[in-house]
């Protein structure tokens, strides 16, 4: 199967079982409007996010990389009344942005963003007492994804879920010659993984209209 393929399917699965939402298209818009690279999730991809939150119950979430909201607003709309999500963004543009779409979405009640580097703002977050996360979504900068599911483990509770996002990298994942910082993030992941009993995880790649790569879902055993 080539790319085509896989790109007219999505279109094809997309189209029926997404709907026209003004809200997200403006998330995404306004992203590529303000400049901003197209690394946001791709729909069925948030909308999975989506999913995996309601199918979980959650009511609290914690995302890491929030880019323009994109993600942000998938999230947040599972959440019930009451329900809160923090996004960490370090990039002070990408924020304004994703204030704005979020603004947009009607979700401002629910989001609350944190500007700044994750590894700067998550001990702010464990002082504050925030958690535990019921959900946590982990898409900011690939070579620190060991750290930030050291971080996600000490904020989550039994049967917390943990998504962490462009795993598989284009396939660098298994390129023993590798010298890219993602790369050894991942695969610096993945042996933490399989060296934590108190997570059960699994690796799924995927292919689509972003290309090919993967992600990881794991959860918190009781
Ligand atoms: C792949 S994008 C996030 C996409 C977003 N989750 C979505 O799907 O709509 C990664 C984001 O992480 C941010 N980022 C990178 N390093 C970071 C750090 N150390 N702390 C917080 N955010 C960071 C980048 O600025 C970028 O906006």
């Amino acid at each position: 199967m080539n790319q085509d393929q896989w790109t007219a399917i999505d279109s094809y699965t997309n189209g029926l079982l997404i709907s026209h939402d003004p809200a997200l298209e403006e998330a995404s818009g306004l992203s590529a409007e303000a400049g901003l690279p197209d690394i946001e999730v791709a729909p069925n991809q948030g909308m999975l996010l989506h999913l995996l939150a309601r199918i979980g119950g959650a009511r609290s979430i914690l995302e890491i990389g929030t880019f323009g909201g994109y993600s942000t607003i998938w999230l947040a709309r599972a959440l019930p009344a009451g329900g809160k999500l923090i996004t960490i963004e370090s990039g002070i543009l990408f924020a304004r942005s994703a204030r704005d779409n979020i603004e947009r979405a009607g979700l401002s009640d629910i989001v609350d963003q944190r500007v700044g580097k994750a590894l700067d703002i998550l001990p702010e977050i464990e002082a504050e007492g925030a958690g535990p996360f019921d959900l946590f979504f982990i898409d900011a900068d690939k070579a620190r994804i060991p750290e930030y599911f050291t971080w996600a483990l000490k904020l989550s509770r039994p049967g917390s879920v943990i998504v962490v996002d462009n795993v598989v990298l284009g396939g660098a994942l298994v390129d023993p010659a590798s010298t890219d910082p993602a790369v050894a993030g991942s695969r610096g992941f993945h042996e933490l993984l399989a060296g934590e009993p108190r997570v059960t995880a699994t690796t799924v790649q995927t292919v689509g209209t972003k290309g090919y790569d993967g992600f990881t879902l794991a959860v918190v055993n009781g």
